[in-house]
């Protein structure tokens, strides 16, 4: 089995404010995991050091570096076998690396005054040379491409549409195409539903399960709501504090371990689904008239 995540000794501080703990994991082809945990237990900083997207402490000085961060050294990522970063410094070939991630962001991060195809056709840049994404060439093939993602998700009939002009769910989905249109092995969610209704959540975390399932892609998606993560996903990592709390299968997901991980008067046990059912049903993908 490829390992697709491989994280070593990670540590963040933020101003002298530690947010990742000595964080080791490994993430295997295929897998999707959930990756919850109380606000500010370290899920999206987690994820941006994944993607490339942060890096160490290096930009601190020496007497504020965290001690536990082994002299200032921020530790190791590598995603494909190919280095992220080490020791606290992005390696400089990240760039043609993040070709590769996918990164499905809350807020959908679309360029609202595009058409839907244009913003879909943005996952196509890291793999064309600069001066012809800078022009916007595309080849037919990128736009045929597009045109099968946006057809995945359900909204090629809105390929002609501005972005801005779609619900909150269908510009989630047209961020999943963009993902799928850039080919990425590993998809990273971060929280891709937290400002969706209940239904819309639903078609979301239906394709991420079926580019997972389908397709081989590896899927991490942070979530606030425990019980998409207990439906949806195989095995779970619990943050809490900025260190690793829970990793495991997703069978952990008891209300006094939630109660646990997230504290206060929180009855967890309503966060879980209904009777502990762990799997949501699987069924074909019928998103077109959504
Ligand atoms: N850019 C930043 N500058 C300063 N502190 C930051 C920054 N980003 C994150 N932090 C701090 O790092 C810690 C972890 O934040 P992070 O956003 O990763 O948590 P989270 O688990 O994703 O929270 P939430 O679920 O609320 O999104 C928090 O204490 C947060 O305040």
């Amino acid at each position: 089995m490829q390992t697709v995540i491989h994280v070593q000794s990670l540590n963040k501080s933020f101003g002298g404010k530690q947010a990742l703990f000595n964080l080791g994991l490994t993430v295997d082809a295929g897998e999707m995991v959930a990756l919850i945990g109380p606000s500010g237990s370290g899920k999206s900083t987690l994820l941006r050091h994944l993607s490339g997207l942060a890096c160490g402490d290096r930009g601190l000085s020496r007497s504020r570096r965290p001690a536990t961060s082994d002299a200032g050294q921020a530790g190791a990522v590598h995603i494909l076998n190919r280095c992220v970063q080490s020791s606290g410094r992005l390696d400089p070939d990240v760039r043609r690396l993040r070709a590769s991630i996918g990164y499905i962001f809350q807020q959908f991060n679309l360029v609202g005054r595009m058409s839907v195809l244009n913003n879909v056709l943005m996952g196509r840049l890291g793999r064309l040379p600069r001066w012809r994404g800078t022009l916007g060439l595309f080849t037919a093939e990128d736009r045929e491409l597009a045109m099968a993602s946006l057809e995945r998700v359900g909204l090629a009939d809105r390929a002609w549409q501005r972005a801005s002009t779609l619900s909150g769910g269908q510009q989630q989905r047209v961020a999943i195409a963009r993902a799928l249109t850039q080919q990425a092995e590993l998809i990273l969610a971060d929280e891709p539903i937290a400002s969706l209704d209940p239904e819309s959540a639903r078609k979301v975390m239906d394709i991420l399960r079926d580019i997972n399932e389908t397709d081989g892609k590896t899927v991490v998606v942070t979530l606030h709501q425990v019980d998409y993560a207990a439906r949806y996903c195989g095995r779970v990592i619990a943050l809490k504090s900025g260190r690793i709390h829970f990793d495991g299968a997703v069978d952990a997901l008891t209300g006094p371990f939630l109660n646990e991980l997230y504290g206060g008067d929180l009855d967890a046990s309503l966060m879980l689904p209904e009777s502990r059912m762990p799997r949501a049903p699987r069924r074909a993908l019928d998103l077109v008239a959504a």
